[in-house]
């Protein structure tokens, strides 16, 4: 089996697992639950049957750091607590990620990207991302329509925006060179113009009908990636899924990916022996019924396992 054992960039078969229990960047409580949901469904014990040596950083004080108050800057929603939660949690997910560790994080909504990112590319200064969303969440504060700060994450990160007073500690560590897509359907015209605009790798669910999902993962790698030689860090919002799929989510959008084609991603990104880090996303356990959410935590923890080379032979 091909696994973190034979990964170049780590240094055993060590898994830090990161819960990140907060919903700061949108509106709707409940995807703070995603972390605890996916724990006890059993994943750290599953990846330790696989061979793996697992620690949990459950992070369950987050709301310490929620400050009194927290006006909208710059139209940006809650800005203090999530720059001092994501803050934190990059400091956390660096170290694990410098030590040679797999760093695994569970969210939580996606602006905990801005902690994931943030760390492992510290660790792993050269390495690419691949974002697999129904959203882009590369809005810019001046052109954000919902002031949520969950779909803004990657213009930070890039460097498209700057100046934002409470975001300043995020350094602009990733290229656009080194971002592509995967299952991309809902994206705002801010949105579709930088993508063009910089020429950045979005290949939408009409490229996946249109090449299929190895042939858009071999696309995808060839850019960001093309002497298969660079670290990979995978961003996993279940939202990319089908609603289908994976129903308890806060922002679901029909037309997504299917079961196989989400697992897919995980199992060829597994098999590259380049992945150093991986987020499943966007899990609100609060949202639909008891067996859809049943099915989108089993589904966030099979994609994780996946990601660790689970069902390659
Ligand atoms: N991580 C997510 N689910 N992001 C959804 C973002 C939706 C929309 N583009 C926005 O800016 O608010
Ligand atoms: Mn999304
Ligand atoms: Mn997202």
């Amino acid at each position: 089996m091909m696994t973190v054992e034979h990964n170049k960039f780590l240094s055993g078969k060590q898994v830090a697992v990161i819960g990140a229990p907060f919903n700061g960047g949108q509106p709707q409580a409940g995807v703070e639950q995603g972390p605890l949901r996916l724990v006890e469904f059993g994943l750290a014990n599953q990846l330790e049957e696989m061979g793996y040596n697992v620690s949990y950083e459950p992070n369950d004080d987050l709301d310490s750091l929620k400050p009194a108050e927290d006006p909208v800057v710059q139209n940006l929603k809650n800005p203090k607590f999530v720059s001092r939660v994501t803050q934190k949690l990059a400091g956390q997910i660096e170290q694990h990620a410098k030590q040679g560790e797999f760093v695994l994080t569970l969210g939580g909504d996606h602006s905990v990207a801005l902690a994931t990112v943030s760390g492992v590319f510290a660790a792993h200064p050269n390495a690419c991302l691949l974002w697999i969303d129904a959203h882009a969440d590369i809005n810019t504060p001046e052109a954000t329509e919902s002031g949520n700060v969950h779909g803004c994450p990657l213009s930070f990160l890039t460097g498209l925006s700057q100046g934002h007073p409470e975001f300043a500690w995020v350094k602009p560590i990733l290229d656009l060179g080194r971002l592509a897509y995967i299952g991309l359907r809902d994206i705002d015209n801010f949105e579709k113009k930088t993508l063009r605009e910089h020429n950045i790798m979005a290949l939408s669910m009409h490229h996946v009908d249109k090449w299929g999902i190895g042939k858009c993962v071999e696309m995808c790698l060839d850019r960001i990636n093309p002497n298969r030689d660079l670290p990979i860090h995978l961003s996993f919002d279940v939202d990319a899924l089908d609603p289908t799929v994976a129903p308890s989510t806060g922002t679901p959008v029909r037309g997504g990916l299917t079961f196989r084609e989400g697992h897919y991603i995980c199992e060829a990104l597994a098999e590259t022996g380049l992945l150093v880090a991986a987020d499943i996303m966007e899990v609100n356990p609060s949202l639909e019924s008891d067996e859809a959410v049943f099915k989108t935590v089993q589904v966030g923890c099979s994609l994780a396992r996946c990601c660790l080379g689970e069902s390659l032979l």
